[in-house]
């Protein structure tokens, strides 16, 4: 089997205005679709970020993986780094923690590495969790990602305005876990820090623990915090969370607070390249990793992180940006197949109201979404669909992830200074 021909389509998909540390989300998410032809006639489908700079490093490396077989992942690996070459790092959304070349690599080499997947799964017609190594669970369970909004975006963009109303406070986010609970069964909780001041998350996380007594809680403001906030959040919730995810910035940061809470620590910032990990466990700086296939290069080296975790007796989670069905099939065949993976995973799933994949495929019972069982990775392009995403794209008016400029839309005093509180 050899690569014939790449179709990468940039989308922009609606997405509410969830807020964060930087600032607010822009009215569409943008995302990559990759659709990788083969000379058996088969079609491998990727999903990747959308923002220029990926776009353009994709767009550098796929005419050079015509002939390529999709088996050969190594192969794979060494054109990826002979096109990019020493290339800057990708710019990053700043919550992702700092780019570099190694992470430039990795995300595009994810991107591909996700196709060949799907494309060795249709070939052989076994679902990618077998190539993996086989299911280590039926399900995979999603964590309940609750995020402060206001109602609408500011301007409001020519769409009906979402179906999760506002939540600026502890009643709001409340109601917002109600629902998700309800609607998708989640049983765990994650709220998105960084927008009120640290004491007074706290007391969200507080009225959560009141309201879902049983959910384990975790709280995240993107290293939004000084040190000595961090602790005082840390001891305010101590025997709440089940962790608390990049309360502070860098890995000595990290290890200085983790030397005075009681609550694991958990990242998606400051560990995020295998380059991060020697100091990270010199350190004890944290004690669960959020991996992420999408920068961490893939699902070979997603579970070489895993083993790097057990070895090291790190915890694992996953982490998730704003996604379409590509990306939640292949973190659900990644989760479904990694024993490691004892945390519930990161999904923004609830918050999409269009897709690029034919729906009734994927959905949540119980909090969890069933490991697809058809080959490859079980999701096929609606190609109506994609079009119209695309059409969305050329018209939305940027082609970056920007949370900043919305939000001064809202507040022109807006900065987005590090730490804040
Ligand atoms: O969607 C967001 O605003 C999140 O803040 C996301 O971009 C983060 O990367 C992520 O969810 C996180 O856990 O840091
Ligand atoms: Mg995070």
């Amino acid at each position: 089997m050899k690569i014939t021909e790449i179709v990468i389509t940039p989308i922009a998909m609606k997405d509410p205005p969830l807020r964060n540390i930087q600032g607010v989300h822009q009215p569409y998410a943008l995302r990559s679709i990759l659709q990788v032809r083969t000379d058996d006639g088969l079609t491998g489908l990727g999903e990747t970020y959308g923002d220029r700079a990926i776009l353009t490093a994709l767009r550098a490396v796929a005419p050079r993986l015509t002939g390529l077989d999709p088996f050969d992942l190594n192969g794979l690996e060494r054109i990826i780094g002979h096109t990019l070459g020493s290339a800057a790092g990708l710019a990053t959304h700043g919550l992702v923690g700092e780019a570099s070349d190694e992470k430039t690599l990795a995300t595009v080499l994810s991107a591909f590495e996700i196709a060949c997947w799907d494309l060795q799964g249709r070939a052989l017609k076994r679902p990618v969790v077998e190539l993996l190594g086989g299911k280590v669970r039926d399900a995979v369970p999603y964590s309940g990602y609750l995020f402060f909004k206001p109602a609408a975006h500011t301007p409001s963009p020519p769409y009906e305005t979402d179906r999760w109303g506002e939540a600026m406070d502890a009643e709001g986010i409340v109601a917002q876990a109600r629902r998700m609970v309800d609607e998708y069964g989640f049983k765990s909780l994650k709220l998105k820090g960084g927008v009120l001041p640290a004491l007074d998350e706290a007391d969200v996380i507080l009225a959560l623990r009141d309201a879902f007594p049983d959910h384990p809680l975790r709280l995240d403001p993107n290293a939004g915090w000084t040190v000595a906030t961090s602790i005082a959040v840390g001891h305010k919730l101590d025997g709440v969370l089940e962790y608390l995810e990049d309360p502070t910035a860098g890995i000595s940061g990290m290890a200085a607070v983790a030397r005075e809470v009681s609550m694991p620590l958990a990242t998606n910032m400051c560990v995020t390249a295998f380059s991060h990990l020697p100091p990270a466990v010199r350190e004890n700086a944290v004690q669960v990793v959020l991996s992420d296939h999408h920068f961490w290069g893939g699902l070979r080296r997603s579970r070489e992180l895993a083993a790097i975790c057990r070895t090291f007796g790190i915890g694992l989670s996953m982490h998730s940006n704003s996604h379409l069905g590509i990306s939640l099939a292949a973190m659900t065949h990644l989760a479904g197949a990694t024993p490691e993976l004892t945390y519930d995973c990161d999904t923004h799933y609830p918050y999409l109201v269009e897709d690029v994949v034919q729906e009734g495929v994927l959905s949540f019972t119980d909090g969890a979404v069933r490991v697809p069982s058809t080959p490859g990775l079980g999701v096929d392009l609606d190609l109506d669909s994609l079009a119209r995403l695309a059409e969305q794209y050329e018209k939305c008016g940027f082609d970056t992830r920007d949370d900043v400029t919305p939000m001064l839309a809202v507040d022109p005093a807006w900065d987005p200074v590090v730490p804040r509180w």
